[in-house]
């Protein structure tokens, strides 16, 4: 009996933590990868009980249990880009480190997730230089938002002048890009301004400000749109123009839904592309 022809389907790996709430984590990046016609694959990293109040318990996994999903996927499946999110300790960046070079997993954004909305850390403090260490050199793209450059930069930043410094300081830490977004500053500004260092030049990516509450898991959602273009070999400005139309479209119809910070809607950019808005 012959084979059904298959077709060809690009796949997207994210390592990251479960948000039960559904709008950030492995659920929003998963959402994405849908969305955006990306087959979404998954290495739990951490169980989170959150909801859009905030979070309300962490609970790590043993490295061993990531290192064997990783193996699992990576001895058969073959992502054609990986994104990681919450790595909460150093001892789980050291096992994901190790697999993401084994497996020459090249095309990697790293979303160097420390500390969600409400307050609550998302990554150990002493697991900062293991980061810088081992994950930052691997990686493609880095997401740094505001407070997240100054922690890996090691300096405050106010003005843009800064926030080029800092994107010049985490370059030099390995990352072929830095993608320093700005949705933390200036909140009274109509607009949002990201910075994006290639190593040599500067590009800014001004969009309007969405007045909204209802922003939970921006940051997971824009670097999980960045993974799902890299992985269909789009070049990383190609994929900066989507994602950022991704992520504002999903800000700009976020969810009002809980009673706290509402997820965005991963539904709002293709319901555009369908006319359905
Ligand atoms: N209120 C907003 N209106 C429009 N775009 C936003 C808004 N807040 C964040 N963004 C965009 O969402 C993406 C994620 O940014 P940010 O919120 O800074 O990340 P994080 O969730 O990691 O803190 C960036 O591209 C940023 O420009
Ligand atoms: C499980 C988990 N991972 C990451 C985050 C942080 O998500 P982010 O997109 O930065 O959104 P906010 O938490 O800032 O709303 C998370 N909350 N949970």
């Amino acid at each position: 009996m012959t084979e059904p022809t298959r077709n060809k389907i690009f796949k997207a790996l994210t390592i990251a933590g479960s948000d039960s709430g559904g709008g950030a984590g492995i659920q929003a990046d998963l959402k994405t990868f849908q969305e955006l016609g990306v087959y979404g694959m998954s290495a739990l990293t951490a169980v989170t009980a959150q909801n859009t109040l905030g979070v309300q318990g962490v609970y790590p996994l043993e490295a061993d249990a990531v290192t064997a999903q990783l193996d699992s996927i990576g001895t058969d499946l073959t992502p054609d880009a990986v994104k990681t999110g919450m790595l909460f300790s150093s001892g789980l960046i050291l096992a994901v480190a190790e697999k993401v070079s084994q497996y020459g997993w090249d095309h990697l954004v790293v979303d160097p997730v420390m500390v969600a909305k409400g307050g609550s850390p998302l990554l150990q403090q002493e697991a900062v230089q293991a980061l810088i260490r081992y994950l930052l050199p691997l990686a493609l793209a880095v997401t740094p938002n505001i407070p997240e450059a100054e922690i890996l930069s090691g300096m405050k930043i106010s003005g843009m002048a800064d926030r080029e410094t800092a994107a010049r300081l985490i370059h030099a830490m390995g990352p072929r890009y830095v993608v320093l977004k700005g949705g933390h500053v200036d909140e009274d500004s109509p607009m949002v301004t990201d910075l994006v260092f290639d190593g040599e030049k500067f590009t800014y990516w001004e969009s309007p400000r969405v007045a909204t509450q209802h922003t939970h898991g921006t940051g997971c959602t824009y670097s999980a749109a960045l993974t799902a273009e890299l992985a269909q070999h789009k070049t990383v400005p190609e994929a900066i123009q989507t994602a950022k139309a991704f992520i504002h479209a999903a800000i700009e119809d976020g969810l009002n839904i809980g009673s706290g910070h509402g997820p965005t809607n991963h539904f709002a950019y293709q319901n555009r592309m369908r006319g359905r808005r």
